[in-house]
């Protein structure tokens, strides 16, 4: 644990884990089966290596998890002093790492629970109905308590290649092992990348081999989180549109949910559906469902709201 995350873990403790870590409290938590390691670290002073985070997340060996989530308060460190100058009351920033160390700049279902962690934390108070801006590396969050879980205003969505959009065509091919041929995926950032693709039935989805990274071209310059998703049929029941997913996340492999995720597959499906497809979607994922409605931000701006639970299973020290 040091300063940069630069540095690498030089000697292991006689739990197997880099002994720099050692001491640091944590909680273990999830997001419809999304599952995290969370750290308060206020004061920005325990900033893990890669390979530390990867020896915590590690499933056989450490904690586990698919992601590491450290609370900063925003003033320690750059990108959230950056963000207070507009946003003065994102006081807390979510530093987020995948299970591999890489960074990532969002996490949804992270996100609720980043806030879930706080509060239980008593770092900061939150009534039902009550939000709570949060800072990203994809800009500030608004994050609203609900009974049973949290909504996030996740932003605006962006195509990553609107000419492909515009033109409907079909440039981006994605292969994954177990897909009878390979398929058009339609790529869409949520602040971080994702590619999303149809397949006809839930046979196919369940056939579809994601131990492996499934091939993207061309690839996202930063790479790509990868969602399968099945429209129901017919996909609209009760006004909602319904989508069942699976997802191999960038830095992580496949896991039970993925929020940026269901985003991405709500806002492909969509378009492809056209003008009648609703506003409000139920995406069901191996780990649960969560919701998710298109609605206009306070800018004016079409935005993104996730909705779904947070739950804490653990505290511990890191031995
Ligand atoms: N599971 C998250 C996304 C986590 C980051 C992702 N693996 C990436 O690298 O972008 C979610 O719930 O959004």
């Amino acid at each position: 644990m040091t300063n940069t995350s630069a540095a690498s873990a030089a000697s292991l403790s006689a739990s197997g884990l880099p002994s720099s870590v050692a001491g640091l409290p944590f909680a273990k938590g999830h997001g419809t089966g999304n599952d995290f390691v969370l750290v308060a670290d206020p004061d920005a002073s325990h900033d893990l290596a890669a390979d530390e985070v990867a020896a915590v997340c590690d499933r056989h060996r450490g904690v586990g998890g698919d992601g590491f989530i450290r609370a900063v308060r925003s003033e320690h460190l750059p990108e959230g002093r950056a963000l207070l100058q507009t946003a003065p009351e994102a006081q807390w920033f979510m530093d987020y790492r995948n299970s591999d160390g890489s960074i990532s700049e969002m996490c949804g279902n992270g996100v609720r629970v980043f806030v879930h962690f706080l509060l239980e934390e008593r770092l900061v108070e939150l009534a039902e109905g009550a939000s709570l801006v949060i800072g990203t590396r994809a800009g500030v969050k608004t994050v609203t308590r609900m009974a049973g879980g949290y909504a996030v205003d996740m932003g605006p969505w962006e195509f990553i290649y609107p000419d492909h959009a515009a033109a409907k065509s079909m440039d981006t091919v994605v292969n994954a092992d177990g897909l009878e041929v390979p398929r058009p995926g339609l790529s869409v950032s949520m602040g971080n990348p994702h590619t999303v693709v149809a397949l006809a039935e839930l046979d196919e989805l369940a056939a579809t081999n994601l131990t492996a990274a499934p091939s993207v071209q061309p690839e996202p310059e930063h790479g790509t989180n990868v969602e399968f998703v099945v429209p129901a049929e017919p996909l609209v029941e009760d006004g909602v549109g319904l989508l069942t997913m699976r997802v191999h996340e960038r830095g992580v492999g496949e896991t039970l949910s993925c929020g940026t995720g269901a985003c991405a597959a709500a806002v492909a499906t969509r378009f492809w559906a056209g003008a009648e497809a609703p506003d409000d979607w139920a995406v069901t994922v191996p780990g649960g469902v969560v919701g998710v409605r298109f609605r206009t931000g306070p800018d004016g701006r079409e935005h993104v709201e996730l909705s779904g639970p947070a739950v804490l299973v653990a505290r511990g020290t890191l031995l």
